[in-house]
């Protein structure tokens, strides 16, 4: 993505895999995090709203967005949360996407697509396999089945899809280059492993993951 362009619909729609892995890091709470993310070349930044060490309220997360350039996309984070508190939280912010990471079902995909916001689907990764586009989304990620826990799955099991998948759950800059070349997927999301313990990110570890992915592609 060329800086300066927004990063909306259109463009998670015309990304192109094989120039360009799409890298997420999540849960960040502070200015230092974010800059450290959007200086390394992260391409979605995280605000978790779900129950969570990494939980922030709404007026923390609208700040750390508006430090956000445009072609950063900047994504909140719900978890059997209610539609009303989804809409409200990810609109107070100012958020770009919204990450649904429960059980929400199709009317919450339906209703959020009217606010223009890219939509993530979060899902265990258990079968029946979940497959992309069930519920409308724009991407699913692929995931452990307790989200934000640093736990790895069994990724080679999935093997590999040119649909626009990410994969999360317990990657970390040691692993991430493994995971990616087992799987070849569209992007990856990272948490617990760019922590120096729960909920606290390290700058450092940012860095090193996103160049450990960006190497493999
Ligand atoms: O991070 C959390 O606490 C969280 C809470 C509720 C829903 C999603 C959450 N995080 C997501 O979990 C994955 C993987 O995290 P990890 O790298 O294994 O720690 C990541 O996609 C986050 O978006």
């Amino acid at each position: 993505m060329a800086i300066g362009h927004p990063l909306d619909r259109a463009a998670v729609n015309d990304w192109n895999p094989l120039t360009s892995l799409f890298v997420k890091v999540c849960g960040l709470r502070t200015e230092r995090d974010v800059d450290t993310a959007v200086e390394a070349g992260a391409d979605a930044i995280g605000f978790v709203f779900a129950e969570s060490p990494r939980q922030v309220d709404a007026d923390t997360a609208r700040r750390l967005v508006r430090r956000v350039p445009e072609h950063v996309l900047t994504v909140a984070v719900f978890r059997n949360q209610s539609l009303g508190e989804v809409r409200a939280l990810s609109s107070a912010a100012g958020v770009g996407a919204v990450q649904l990471h429960g059980s929400e079902g199709r009317d919450y995909y339906d209703i959020l697509r009217q606010d223009d916001v890219v939509l993530i689907r979060g899902a265990a990764f258990r079968e029946p396999i979940p497959q992309y586009g069930d519920m409308g989304e724009d991407m699913l990620l692929l995931d452990a089945p307790t989200p934000g826990a640093g736990v790895p799955w069994n990724w080679a099991q999935f093997g590999s899809s040119t649909d626009k998948w990410l994969l999360a759950g317990g990657l970390t800059p040691d692993n991430v280059g493994e995971a990616i070349a087992a799987t070849k997927p569209f992007g990856v999301d990272v948490s617990s492993g760019v922590e120096v313990s729960r909920g606290v990110k390290d700058p450092a570890l940012i860095t090193s993951f996103i160049k450990a992915a960006r190497a493999q592609v």
